[in-house]
C-alpha cells in the first residue's frame, strides 16, 4: 500500500485516483477547482462516468480517498504523486503545457518525502517528461531526490472504471529500474499485464495507439463513402474485413468521424510533434481531414435530399462525443448544429445526459427537448448523432408518429435496415443504401 497523490481531477484524474484507493492505495486527489472539490468531498462526482458514484463512496467511506485544494496537504507524506491535469491544443494544434508546467511546480514548492516518485499521465508530447523532471528541479524548496515515471492512460469516457480494472496493458517509462519497479508494484492489483520501457517511447506509445485507432476509424469512414457510392454494405464490408485476425473487428464502426477530448487533439499533437522533427506526417493530416468532412456528412445528405434546410425543423438526437459520457468536447453535434442553423434550420436537440454541458459549447441559437418524443413532434428531419442506447432502441414507429415527415438521417447507423424497410420511413446512413418510401417531403 503506497500514500499517493494525485493532480487534477477530470476523467483521467478522479478515476484513476479512486481506482488506486479500491485496490487498497491511501489517496489524496487535488484539484483548484473549488466546487468539484466540494462535491468530491461528499462522495459526488463532477462528471458523468458510470459506476464512478459508488466507488467513490465506498473509498472515501473506508478511508482511504481523500479530496483536497491544498497541494501541500496533497504532497505531505505522499511517495507518489500523479500528474493528471489537462493538456489542451492550441491554437496551432500542438499540445498546451502550461498545466502541467504548473502542477510540476506545485509538486516542487511542496514535495517533502524524500525518493518520491512523480507519474505523469497526462497525454504529453514526447520530451515533456524531460521538461517535469527540469520544471521540479527550479523550483524545489529543499534538496529532495525524486524520479519522473510516464505512465499513459488508455482509457475510454463511458467505460473509464471497466478500463482501469481491464486494461488491455499498463506503460510504464522510466530511466532506472527503482521508480519503474515502485510504479509497477502500484498497479500490480489490477492484474493487468505491464510493459516497461523508456520515458520517450512511452510517451510515444500513447500518441501512436491514438493516431493509429483514429486511423482505422477514417479508413472505415471512407470505404462506407465508397459503399455508397458503388452499392455495397458498409456493415457487411466491416464485419468481413474483422474476421480477419490480423485486422481485428474492433473500431470499424463507420459513422460521423470521431470526436471526443482525445482523438481530435492527440492527432494534431502528433502530427505538430513530427513537424518539429521535419517529417510531415501525411497520413495522418488525411485522417483528420477525412474526419473533418465526415462530421458534417449528415447535413450534406439532408441539403442534397431537400435542396434548402431553410426553415426545415431538425431534431438532433444525441449530444455527447458518444454515449455514456456528458463530455461534450469536439463532440460532432457541435459542427452539425452550427451548420444546420447557418443553413436557417430551426434544430431542436436532445441529449439524455449531455444537455446542460451542450448549452455551454453549442452557441448557436437552438432549442433543447426534454425527450426525444418532444424534440420529433413536428419535425421534418430527424439527425441521430449519438447512439444512446435510449436513442438506438427507439421503435421506429416513433418517428412516424411525431414528425411531421419521417425523415431520418442516422449517423450511427442504429438500425437494421430490414427492419427499417418494414416502416413508413424515409432514411439515410452511412455506408449503406437509403431506404426510400412512401414519404412525401413538403
Ligand atoms: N479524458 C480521457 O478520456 C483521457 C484518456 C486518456 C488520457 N487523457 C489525458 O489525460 C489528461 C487529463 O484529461 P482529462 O480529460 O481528465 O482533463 P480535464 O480537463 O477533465 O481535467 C483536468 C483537471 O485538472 C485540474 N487542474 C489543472 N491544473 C491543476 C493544478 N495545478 N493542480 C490541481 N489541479 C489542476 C483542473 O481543474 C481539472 O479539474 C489529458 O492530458 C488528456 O489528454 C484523457
Ligand atoms: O469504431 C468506432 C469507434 C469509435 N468511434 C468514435 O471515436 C470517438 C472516440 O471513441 P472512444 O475511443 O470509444 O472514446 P474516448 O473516450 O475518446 O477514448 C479514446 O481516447 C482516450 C483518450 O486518449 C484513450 O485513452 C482511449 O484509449 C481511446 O479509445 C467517438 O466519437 C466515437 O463515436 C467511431 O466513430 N467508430
Amino acid at each position: 500500500m503506497k500514500k499517493i497523490a494525485v493532480v487534477g481531477t477530470g476523467y483521467v484524474g478522479l478515476v484513476t485516483g479512486v481506482c488506486l484507493s479500491d485496490i487498497g492505495h491511501d489517496v489524496t486527489c487535488v484539484d483548484i477547482d473549488e466546487q468539484k472539490v466540494e462535491k468530491m468531498k461528499k462522495g459526488i462526482s463532477p462528471i458523468y462516468e458510470p459506476g464512478l458514484d459508488e466507488l467513490m463512496k465506498k473509498n472515501i467511506k473506508n478511508g482511504r480517498l481523500h479530496f483536497t485544494t491544498s497541494h501541500k496537504e496533497a504532497f505531505k507524506d505522499a511517495e507518489v504523486i500523479y500528474i493528471a491535469v489537462g493538456t489542451p491544443q492550441k491554437e496551432d494544434g500542438s499540445a498546451d503545457l502550461q498545466f502541467v508546467e504548473q502542477a510540476a511546480k506545485d509538486i516542487a514548492e511542496n514535495i517533502e518525502r524524500d525518493g518520491v516518485v512523480v507519474v505523469t499521465k497526462s497525454t504529453v508530447p514526447v520530451g515533456t517528461n524531460d521538461k517535469v523532471r527540469t520544471w521540479i528541479k527550479q523550483h524545489l524548496k529543499k534538496d529532495i531526490h525524486f524520479d519522473v515515471v510516464s505512465n499513459p492512460e488508455f482509457l475510454r469516457e463511458g467505460s473509464a472504471i471497466y478500463d482501469t480494472f481491464h486494461g488491455d496493458r499498463i506503460v510504464i517509462g522510466a530511466d532506472n529500474e527503482r521508480a519503474a519497479s515502485i510504479i509497477e508494484e502500484v498497479n500490480k492489483p489490477f492484474g493487468i499485464p505491464i510493459f516497461k520501457t523508456d520515458i520517450h517511447s512511452a510517451e510515444m506509445i500513447k500518441y501512436a495507439s491514438n493516431a493509429f485507432l483514429a486511423t482505422k476509424i477514417s479508413f472505415i469512414n471512407e470505404i462506407a463513402n465508397i459503399c455508397e457510392k458503388v452499392g455495397a454494405n458498409i456493415e457487411d464490408v466491416a464485419y468481413g474485413m474483422g474476421l480477419d485476425t490480423r485486422i481485428g473487428p474492433q473500431f470499424l464502426r463507420a459513422g460521423i468521424g470521431y470526436g471526443g477530448s482525445c482523438f481530435p487533439k492527440d492527432t494534431k499533437a502528433l502530427v505538430q510533434i513530427a513537424g518539429d522533427v521535419d517529417h510531415k506526417f501525411d497520413l495522418l493530416e488525411a485522417v483528420i481531414n477525412v474526419n473533418n468532412k465526415q462530421q458534417v456528412k449528415l447535413v450534406e445528405k439532408a441539403r442534397n435530399r431537400f435542396g434548402s434546410l431553410q426553415g426545415k425543423k431538425v431534431a438532433l438526437l444525441g449530444l455527447a462525443f458518444k454515449p455514456n459520457t456528458d463530455d461534450m468536447r469536439e463532440a460532432a453535434s457541435i459542427v452539425i448544429a452550427k451548420e444546420l442553423v447557418k443553413d436557417g434550420a430551426f434544430v431542436v436537440a436532445y441529449d439524455p445526459i449531455a444537455m446542460e454541458n451542450a448549452k455551454c459549447v453549442i452557441d448557436d441559437e437552438i432549442m433543447y427537448a426534454n425527450s426525444i418524443e418532444e424534440a420529433l413532434r413536428d419535425a421534418d428531419i430527424a439527425m441521430i448523432v449519438t447512439e444512446w442506447d435510449e436513442i438506438k432502441n427507439l421503435p421506429l414507429d416513433t418517428f412516424v408518429r411525431f414528425m411531421k415527415t419521417p425523415v431520418v438521417f442516422d449517423g450511427r447507423n442504429c438500425y437494421a435496415l430490414e427492419e427499417v424497410a418494414k416502416h413508413n420511413v424515409e432514411y439515410h446512413s452511412i455506408g449503406r443504401e437509403s431506404i426510400l418510401r412512401n414519404v412525401v417531403s413538403i
